[in-house]
């Protein structure tokens, strides 16, 4: 079976009704100011019940305080919170006892070290999802990482990859770690926040020929 495909960082109807058509089984929407697919809280909730059941929708928070986690997701309502900072364990340990929804944890992986630190989130993250390391900001650059640190690697939680994928190198990536879901945003764009609807329909055939 093709891995799952999450395509993030959406920001119009027009990207979500897309994304969706064209196979995709997971969207992320972003709620993180400095990021240039920002979406108020207001447009997220408009957009995840566009999506309705159609597809996992993934609402992204960066670092975010205690009051603005919980307004964000009592407003939102999303199937998925992807925290894609340095949330504690802890922290989502509380989030994941407040809301029903599934927690994915991003995490930065530099080396085999990481693999390691990261075994933290077991029992609390339902998925890992692998991204570059964090630098001016800390996802959606387009920046891939070493795929060969995840080869042959025991999983022991629900995992992904994410970071400088694209049409052209998905189907390497998927060969190289074994990814089951992969996420892209700046891979499928002709603009930073402004999704192409031809690059999102190559990235998911792409995934589909895996
Ligand atoms: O998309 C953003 O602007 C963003 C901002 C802050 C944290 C994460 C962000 N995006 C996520 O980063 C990964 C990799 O993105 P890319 O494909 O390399 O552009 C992915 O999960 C995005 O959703």
């Amino acid at each position: 079976m093709p891995p799952l495909v999450k395509i993030c960082g959406l920001t119009t109807p027009q990207a979500v009704d897309d994304a969706i058509r064209l196979g995709a089984t997971h969207i992320g929407l972003v709620h993180y100011e400095p990021s240039q697919r920002h979406v108020d809280l207001k447009t997220a909730a408009e957009l995840r019940k566009r999506a309705g059941s159609r597809v996992k929708v993934a609402l992204l928070l960066v670092n975010a305080s205690q009051q603005l986690t919980g307004d964000a997701l009592g407003t939102v309502r999303p199937d998925i919170v992807q925290f894609h900072g340095s949330e504690t364990p802890e922290w989502l340990a509380v989030v994941k006892r407040l809301v029903p929804a599934e927690i994915w944890k991003a995490v930065g992986i530099k080396d085999a070290g990481t693999l390691e630190r990261m075994q933290k989130y077991r029992g609390i993250a339902d998925r890992i999802l692998f991204d570059a390391p964090a630098a001016a900001l800390p996802g959606g650059t387009g920046t891939r990482f070493d795929w060969s640190l995840l080869k042959n690697h025991r999983h022991s939680m629900d995992w992904g990859i994410a970071g400088g994928l694209t049409p052209d190198n998905v189907a390497q990536a998927i060969a190289e770690t074994g990814a089951p879901l992969v996420d892209v945003s700046s891979g499928v764009e002709s603009a930073p926040g402004v999704k192409d609807v031809d690059k999102v329909a190559a990235f998911l055939k792409a995934v589909a020929a895996c």
